[in-house]
């Protein structure tokens, strides 16, 4: 559909309130168009839960990891999540907990919605469409991703209710491929990503081996070849119990390993930075 490029702003030096733990781990500042950096991140509970019952939303992370969680969003140029993420969460996906004075723009949201089954209803559409004084500063236009099997009336339905539609390929299984995320987000000129979830979504990107279609290692991921390069998670002193498991039920097998870099205590809550191996 729109296939024009929006040039991004130069994003801003951090300021020193950023945490150092982050701003020295994550190489946002170091990313380019052509080589994405992408950094997976959940908040979950002692029991490996992401969510509640049904995908009922849990406040796992408290205020210092929560605050944690929007400098993240703002040192990435964007947001990832699955549509039954936003359907069943609606989230803003802004960086609105950071000082309102640094005016630190938000970061990109873009939504893995291969049947374009994004709700018009949607906050993060009625905030773009209701708040054009904050567009580019505070809010930014939902970016839907979906197969480029979706009927272009219903591409248009989208788009004229004031989101971008992005229609790419889809795999075998009707998803998009997370293989294909870099170069996606390298002809949407994002330097950097941060994938959030849910469940499906953090398997699917955590199972995925290779960057692009070449199985053989790449060279820019040190040699290992896997597409995630950085990992990011808030463990909540909580059990949930029933509820939805960071990866679903049976995917538990074949994660990648990880390096340990950094363990940061904020408030009741861990936050660990890793790289992937
Ligand atoms: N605690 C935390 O940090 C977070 C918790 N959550 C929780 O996660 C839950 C939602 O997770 P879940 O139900 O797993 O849904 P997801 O948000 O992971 O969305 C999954 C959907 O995304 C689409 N999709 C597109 N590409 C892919 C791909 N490569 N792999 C997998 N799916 C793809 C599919 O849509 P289709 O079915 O149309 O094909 C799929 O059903 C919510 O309860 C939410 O509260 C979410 C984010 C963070
Ligand atoms: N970091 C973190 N901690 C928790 O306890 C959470 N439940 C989540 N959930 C994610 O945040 C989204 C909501 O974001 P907004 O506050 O509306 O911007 C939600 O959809 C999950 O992706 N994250």
């Amino acid at each position: 559909m729109n296939s024009s490029i929006s040039t991004l702003p130069t994003p801003l030096p951090l300021p020193a309130d950023a945490p150092t733990f982050l701003t020295e781990h994550l190489p946002s500042a170091s990313a380019t168009v052509d080589r994405p950096h992408i950094t997976v991140t959940w908040a979950q509970s002692l029991d490996s839960k992401i969510a509640g019952p049904g995908g009922k939303r849990v406040m796992i992370s408290g205020p210092e990891s929560m605050l944690m969680t929007h400098w993240l969003r703002a040192m990435h140029d964007a947001i990832l999540i699955g549509v039954n993420t936003l359907i069943l969460d609606d989230p803003r996906l802004q960086a609105n907990l950071l000082p309102e004075s640094l005016a630190i723009p938000p970061p990109q949201p873009l939504i893995l919605d291969p049947r374009l089954r994004f709700p018009l209803s949607s906050r993060i559409l009625a905030e773009w469409n209701e708040r054009p004084l904050d567009r580019g500063k505070k809010v930014k236009q939902p970016w839907i991703i979906c197969g480029d099997d979706v009927s272009f009336g219903k591409m248009e339905e989208v788009e004229s209710a004031g989101a971008r539609v992005v229609p790419v390929p889809l795999d075998e299984k009707g998803h998009i491929p997370p293989s294909s995320l870099p170069a996606i987000l390298t002809s949407l000129n994002l330097r950097s990503v941060m994938i959030e979830g849910g469940s499906k979504i953090l398997s699917s990107f955590l199972h995925a081996p290779t960057r692009g279609s070449n199985t053989s290692p790449s060279p820019s991921t040190g040699g290992s070849g896997v597409l995630v390069d950085s990992v990011v998670v808030t463990v909540g002193p909580m059990f949930i119990g029933d509820g939805i498991g960071v990866v679903p039920e049976g995917e538990q097998k074949g994660l990648p390993p990880l390096k340990h870099i950094h363990t940061e205590t904020m408030g009741k809550d861990s936050v660990m930075v890793c790289s992937v191996e």
